[in-house]
């Protein structure tokens, strides 16, 4: 039974394909109520309250997957749970409509004194004079980050007649200019903006994007929004530009500490604020919630996942393209790692023929972690393969060619170790299945599967006699047998498919025949 445990408050409605999965235990509690038996869940659910830390993820042996049910993975150590395999994954747009709606009531709050009036008429006040506003129509309204949320923010905005200037590093000027926006430098957005307004993520380069420097460069009077993420407009800043009357008003919707406790920001008549509700919607938690389910059932069914923040993204339709190639990737890395028993310095990989047109990194991946798993203690899989080889200073390639060499695909792998150097090559065939075809210099022609016995001799008559005599003697049967030579008489491969793996003790026994030079147990 898969255990999934939900640990922030989530719609049920959109739980609802994990809940009606019997194969599945969903477990809808706080980390601190189930303590205990955390190395027992397989997939973890969070919104943003519960802090995926590195020490979480160590007390959760057995999690393949975590589901931030939202945008934001801040409160998740991406790099921690790559390292540990572990694969993130988000619902990136189902709450998007929601955060635009959000920033605009905002906008629309901010200008207009809501807030402010209805505490006062609420308080049995009836001072019109005081809620005087300005329109939002005919202004110009900066938007830093025009990613989902900031291009909806947009959409609207020009709705209520607002002149739109966008500031983002990563935009491209084609897509700016389908959507018709004024793309601008953010200097030009600082100085020509009576609102501004920032949906980007929170990371090295936004933090304290609108900090001393910045918020100096904006027009007197500016309005400032922030329904992003706390830190990217620095609070301490902010409040300094309130205190000298610079800025007009903020609304905040996130702060760099939740709950913000007693900031000064907070004791400001003219900073609206809400509890990070930009999400909060009947509609955005029910998408968010089965954005996230869906993908975790898919990846527990060992479908591909089109959300990973720490996994290439794959289709569906590019999955089943590259299926065949991923498995056969695997076990020619396993065979690899195998056979070279030392320390390697670089993998090579060139694909050939109809799989070079084909989305290689996952297959890399999946070979990369196929030739790490015997060396490695800790999981292995695609999530950290390429980064657990880097760290063990293995260095990886890949090329690519149009001519398959006589298949219609294959992957050749080379290992440079520091000693030798090993080079084999793998087909996919239709119908048929894996098949090595190069092995070490030989041509020939195996299935990489099963318990495999590799030996190396000289071309003599009777090798085969005395290694099948020796085996049969010890009850091990041989299931298939092939063989290839480099030249009559020279040297000379065995690779045989046996029932059950060889013992040490077996091994001996061979090595010590005349004429064998080596002999290799490959267990894939
Ligand atoms: N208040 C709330 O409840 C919610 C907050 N959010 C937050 O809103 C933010 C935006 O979310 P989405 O639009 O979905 O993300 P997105 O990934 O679609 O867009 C982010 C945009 O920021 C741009 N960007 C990155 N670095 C930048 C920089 N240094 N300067 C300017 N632009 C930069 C990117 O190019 C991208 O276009 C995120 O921080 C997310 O966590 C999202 C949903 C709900
Ligand atoms: O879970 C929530 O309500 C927060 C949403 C959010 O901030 C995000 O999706 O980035």
């Amino acid at each position: 039974m898969v255990r999934i445990l939900v640990s922030d408050a989530m719609s049920e409605e959109g739980l609802a394909p994990l809940l009606a999965d019997p194969t599945i235990e969903v477990v809808q509690k706080k980390v601190t109520e189930v303590e205990n038996e955390l190395d027992t869940f397989d997939a973890l659910l969070v919104r943003s309250a519960t802090k995926v830390t590195e020490q979480l993820l160590q007390n959760m042996p057995n999690l393949k997957i975590v589901g931030r049910a939202g945008v934001g993975v801040d409160n998740i150590d991406v790099d921690a749970a790559t390292r540990y395999g572990v694969v993130v994954i988000n619902a990136p747009n189902g709450n998007t409509i929601s955060t635009a709606e959000h920033t605009f009531a905002m906008m629309a709050s901010l200008v207009r004194r809501i807030p402010q009036a209805h505490i006062s008429v609420k308080s049995r006040e009836w001072n019109r004079s005081a809620f005087v506003g300005v329109e939002l129509f005919g202004k110009h309204l900066g938007i830093i980050g025009f990613g989902r949320i900031g291009s909806e923010v947009a959409k609207r905005a020009r709705a209520f007649g607002m002149h739109v200037h966008v500031y983002d590093p990563f935009l491209t000027k084609a897509r700016a200019e389908k959507i018709g926006v004024d793309v601008c430098t953010l200097d030009e957005l600082l100085a020509q903006a009576d609102i501004i307004t920032v949906h980007t993520p929170l990371t090295k380069e936004t933090k304290g994007l609108l900090g001393q420097k910045n918020l100096a460069k904006t027009k007197k009077g500016v309005y400032l929004i922030n329904c992003a993420r706390g830190g990217i407009i620095d609070e301490q800043a902010l409040v300094s530009f309130l205190e000298n009357g610079h800025v007009a008003g903020v609304a905040l919707d996130v702060f760099e500490q939740e709950p913000p406790g007693d900031h000064p920001l907070l004791s400001f008549d003219n900073v609206i604020v809400t509890p990070h509700l930009g999400a909060s919607t009947i509609e955005a938690q029910v998408n968010v919630a089965t954005q996230v389910a869906e993908e975790v059932l898919k990846f527990l069914q060992g479908k591909p996942v089109t959300s990973s923040i720490n996994l290439p993204t794959l289709s569906k339709d590019v999955y089943e393209k590259i299926q065949a190639f991923y498995t056969l990737a695997r076990k020619m890395g396993i065979v690899a790692s195998q056979y070279m028993s030392e320390p390697v310095q670089e993998i090579a990989i060139t694909y050939s023929g109809s799989v070079a047109d084909l989305e290689t990194t996952f297959i890399t991946r999946s070979l990369l972690a196929g030739f790490l798993k015997p060396r490695v203690a800790s999981t292995v899989n695609e999530v950290n393969a390429a980064m657990i080889a880097k760290e063990r200073g293995i260095a990886f390639s890949e090329k690519f060619s149009a001519n398959g060499n006589d298949y219609n695909n294959s992957i050749t792998l080379t290992v440079y170790g520091e000693n030798k150097t090993f080079t084999m090559k793998g087909t996919h065939i239709a119908h048929y299945g894996d098949r090595i075809v190069h092995f070490n210099g030989f041509a020939i022609d195996f299935a990489p599967e099963g318990h495999l016995l590799y030996i190396q001799h000289h071309d003599k008559p009777g090798m085969i006699g005395k290694v099948g005599n020796i085996l049969g003697d010890h009850q091990v049967n041989i299931a298939t047998m092939q063989v290839g030579r480099q030249e009559a008489g020279g040297k000379a491969i065995m690779m045989l498919s046996l029932d059950k793996p060889l013992d040490d003790a077996l091994v001996e026994i061979l090595e010590k025949i005349d004429d064998i030079d080596v002999v290799k147990r490959l267990e894939v």
